[in-house]
């Protein structure tokens, strides 16, 4: 089968959670492997449940499928697998979400998750070639002194956690509400990133903005709601990560038809396209260019302008995104 031009093309993923990468057939052995209770028999009753009327129920089957990640080889196995499957995506770049809080209050020691995590990351660069690194996630539902704890605890991996994000039900949980982590987390040198906009209004963004002083959003397809933040977006070149199938099954848009990405990208804003939770909704990276190139109509100047946002988005050095966009534009010249 020939690949199209963008799913050729060397592409960066800044949006997707580690556990939110559990397929079916690992969640499965996992459980039998960890002695695990789970409610489902097989791969296809697992698929069947994946059927969601919004972001919370979403996530209650989310933290549950979790409850089988234990020990560092899971974490390890978690990220391998994921990495593996983004570089036939011919991904080259990963800035992925990690949820400590998801498994510590299981027992699961911190340095079993990070270390098992940031091994895998080491091995693609060597096997694969991929770069990048982790997203530390603060559930955003807990308090900001649970929050501070997962800081605390990540002490010992300051140097080798990219950034800090912020993610779970976001209505009745703003940005505001983790001030000093993200103070913290900044002094620690740490890029910063946080949803806002998916489910929640557009004064979410600004607080993620003028509060945490984020770099980039996650999701924030709801800032179209505020025709001054579209443009304050765009003139000041802050990226979304929107993850298009995610926005679908959470029922964030109807149908990938009536997405806001092309209309974003036309107001000028630096969007990227990500698969947030792939196996929950449907689709990795190149599955989500695709589908949405379909459904939307984006010409090939449009969908390269994606890809390229990808590496503009990245938290990377000069250097680094040079050579990036050197080779994108090798593989898939500009128009
Ligand atoms: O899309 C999301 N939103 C909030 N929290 C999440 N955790 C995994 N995916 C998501
Ligand atoms: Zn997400």
């Amino acid at each position: 089968m020939t690949l199209s031009a963008v799913e050729a093309a060397p592409k960066a993923e800044l949006h997707i959670h580690l556990e939110g990468s559990l397929e079916p057939d690992m969640l499965l052995a996992l459980a039998a492997r960890n002695q695990v209770t789970i409610p489902y028999a097989n791969a296809d009753e697992l698929r069947a449940a994946y059927d969601f009327a919004d972001l919370q129920e979403f996530l209650e089957l989310y933290w549950a499928g979790q409850s089988v990640l234990r020990t560092e080889r899971d974490f390890y196995d978690l990220t391998h697998a994921y990495l593996a499957r983004a570089h036939r995506d011919n991904v080259v770049h990963v800035e992925a979400h990690l949820l400590p809080q998801g498994h510590t209050p299981r027992g699961v020691p911190f340095g079993a998750v990070l270390d098992g995590a940031l091994a895998a990351f080491d091995d693609a660069r060597h096997a694969f070639g991929i770069t990048g690194g982790i997203i530390l996630g603060l559930n955003r539902h807990e308090s900001q002194d649970e929050a501070l704890a997962v800081l605390r605890s990540a002490q010992p991996w300051r140097d080798r956690i990219l950034a800090l994000g912020l993610e779970g039900p976001e209505k009745g949980n703003p940005p505001s509400k983790f001030t000093q982590v993200y103070d913290q987390a900044r002094d620690w040198g740490w890029h910063l990133t946080a949803h806002a906009g998916e489910e929640g209004p557009p004064d979410y963004i600004v607080e993620a903005l003028d509060v945490l002083k984020v770099e980039r959003i996650d999701h924030g397809v709801r800032c179209e709601q505020s025709p001054a933040l579209v443009r304050r977006l765009a003139e000041q070149g802050v990226p979304l990560t929107v993850c298009p199938l995610s926005n679908v099954m959470l029922k964030v848009f109807p149908a990938l038809a009536q997405h806001n990405l092309r209309r974003l990208l036309q107001a000028g804003l630096c969007v990227t396209v990500n698969s947030d939770d792939p196996p929950y909704f449907g689709g990795y990276v190149n599955a989500n260019y695709t589908q949405s190139a379909a459904a939307l109509g984006l010409s090939a100047a449009e969908q390269r302008r994606l890809v390229r946002n990808g590496f503009v988005a990245a938290f990377i050095d000069d250097a680094q995104r040079r050579r990036c966009l050197h080779d994108l534009d090798a593989a898939w010249p500009p128009p």
